[in-house]
């Protein structure tokens, strides 16, 4: 189809049309040495891909639990829960030799994120309750 008549969403586009071979350092260094970076890039793309499906899942499970606290009136957040995950989480990455602090920046980012969907969850929930527009 022409680029003039591709309806698709945005986003869908840019995943439809991403060049995996897009780089500003063509030219810049030996052939062979793009060849290994190629080759490398092509296992971070398989990764961010595989990221974006965990989170996608991790997402779908938190907004379950999000309509359960609303339904029965629970805070959004958890804080003994999330100091649990996060020493599990900073040991499991200590063992993978992945910096704990980082692990814990990341899963403080996504919890974040996900208390911020329970609260408009709940604010929902109370608004149908009320009756409230
Ligand atoms: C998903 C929950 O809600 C919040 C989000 C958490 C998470 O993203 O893992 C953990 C605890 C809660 O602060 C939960 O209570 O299980």
């Amino acid at each position: 189809m022409s680029a003039l008549h591709d309806n698709a969403p945005a986003d869908v586009r840019a995943h439809r049309d991403f060049d995996p071979e897009a780089s500003s350092l063509h030219g810049e260094a030996d052939p062979a040495v793009l060849a290994e970076l190629q080759a490398i890039r092509g296992t971070i793309d398989n990764i961010d891909a595989a990221l974006v499906h965990m989170l996608a899942e991790r997402f779908r499970a938190t907004q379950r639990v999000g309509v359960l606290k609303a339904a029965h009136g629970l805070p959004a957040g958890d804080p003994d829960r999330e100091a649990a995950q996060i020493g599990r989480l900073r040991a499991l990455a200590a063992s993978a030799q992945l910096d704990p602090e980082f692990a814990e920046k990341f899963l403080n980012f996504i919890i974040s994120e996900v208390i911020r969907h329970h609260v408009a969850i709940s604010e929902d929930h109370r608004r149908r309750d009320d009756g409230t527009p």
